[in-house]
């Protein structure tokens, strides 16, 4: 089932345009809404999850009307927002027997059935009869998906879930994800590129409640190639760097001095070197075109 997301905008009471007509279509499999904090991914999220209305467009899901048939959308929707409410201090085992029970699930052999595959895909398994409560944030992110496939949902929205997340508890979420995203629709908002990059077949730069760009991680890095420079410089030489050069990043090394790294067409003098692309060149030249573009 597809998702098409036409001409669609927000301005907020305050004035602040969230959404600028964005037009999307996303297929099944993971896809990656990426952009820096106030890029409008929640506004967009929340749209798609029928919790806010826009100002205009439209949004279809298969055959769903989303704006116009919101509870259609509702059954085969599964939302994990940015922030998740206060658990009762229940384990995750009984908490998701009664959430199983809300959703209409009768029998108990059939809530059984479905807790245990449930609580398996996100790996909760065995921790399944702590309280949620006294989950870590990796847990209760996870947990937030267990619950959410209880509908088994088309439509799965995930909203910045490795936020604030360590290192491994994120490598657990993702994995997670993964395995959920491959016969539904996912759509995962992250400010961490390397997310995406580990996660998504395909992928959406936002800024400024635009879509930048489109694209698959592989394509986008591959039309960088050989267009991508390194050099090596002092860290007060920077801002001369910058007003000769576009510079996309810059990383200290451990003498002081600094890799940056630049996007030119041509080899921009003989002491730079080719450099390999990567996904945060692609995240950083969509977010300085989309600030020209909007300026
Ligand atoms: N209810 C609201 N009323 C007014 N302005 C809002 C509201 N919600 C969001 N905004 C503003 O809209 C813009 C987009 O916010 P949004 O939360 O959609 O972005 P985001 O990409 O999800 O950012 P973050 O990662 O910080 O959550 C921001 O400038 C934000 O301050």
């Amino acid at each position: 089932m597809k998702l098409i997301i036409k001409d669609l905008s927000k301005t907020y009471g305050n004035g602040v345009k969230a959404i600028d007509n964005v037009n999307i279509e996303i297929g099944v499999g993971m896809f990656g809404l990426l952009g820096p904090n106030g890029a409008g991914k929640s506004s967009l999220m929340r749209t798609i999850a029928t919790l806010q209305s826009p100002d205009s467009g439209s949004i279809s899901f298969g055959d769903i009307n989303v704006l116009e048939d919101k509870m259609s959308l509702r059954k085969v929707l599964g939302y994990l927002p940015q922030t998740f409410g206060v658990y009762p201090k229940m384990s995750a085992e009984a908490l998701l027997d009664y959430f199983a029970t809300l959703k209409g699930v009768k029998t108990k052999s059939d809530r059984q059935t479905l807790v245990k595959e449930v609580l398996e895909i996100t790996n909760l398994y065995d921790v399944r009869k702590k309280n949620v409560a006294g989950y870590s944030g990796g847990m209760k992110q996870r947990f937030g998906i267990a619950q959410l496939l209880l509908n088994n949902p088309k439509l799965i929205i995930v909203d910045e879930p490795t936020a604030g997340l360590d290192p491994a508890e994120r490598h657990r979420f993702l994995n997670v994800l993964r395995e959920v995203g491959t016969n539904s629709t996912v759509i995962f908002s992250t400010h961490i590129v390397e997310d995406v990059k580990e996660l998504c077949n395909e992928m959406a730069i936002l800024n400024g409640g635009r879509i930048l760009k489109h694209t698959t991680p592989m394509e986008a890095t591959a039309e960088l190639d050989g267009k991508i420079w390194t050099k090596v410089i002092e860290r007060d030489d920077l801002e001369s760097m910058e007003a000769s050069y576009n510079i996309l990043s810059s990383n200290y090394n451990q003498d002081n001095t600094l890799n940056i790294r630049v996007h030119a067409l041509e080899k921009p003098a003989s002491d730079f070197e080719n450099a390999k692309p990567q996904l945060d060149d692609v995240y950083f030249i969509a977010l300085k075109e989309g600030e020209s573009v909007g300026a």
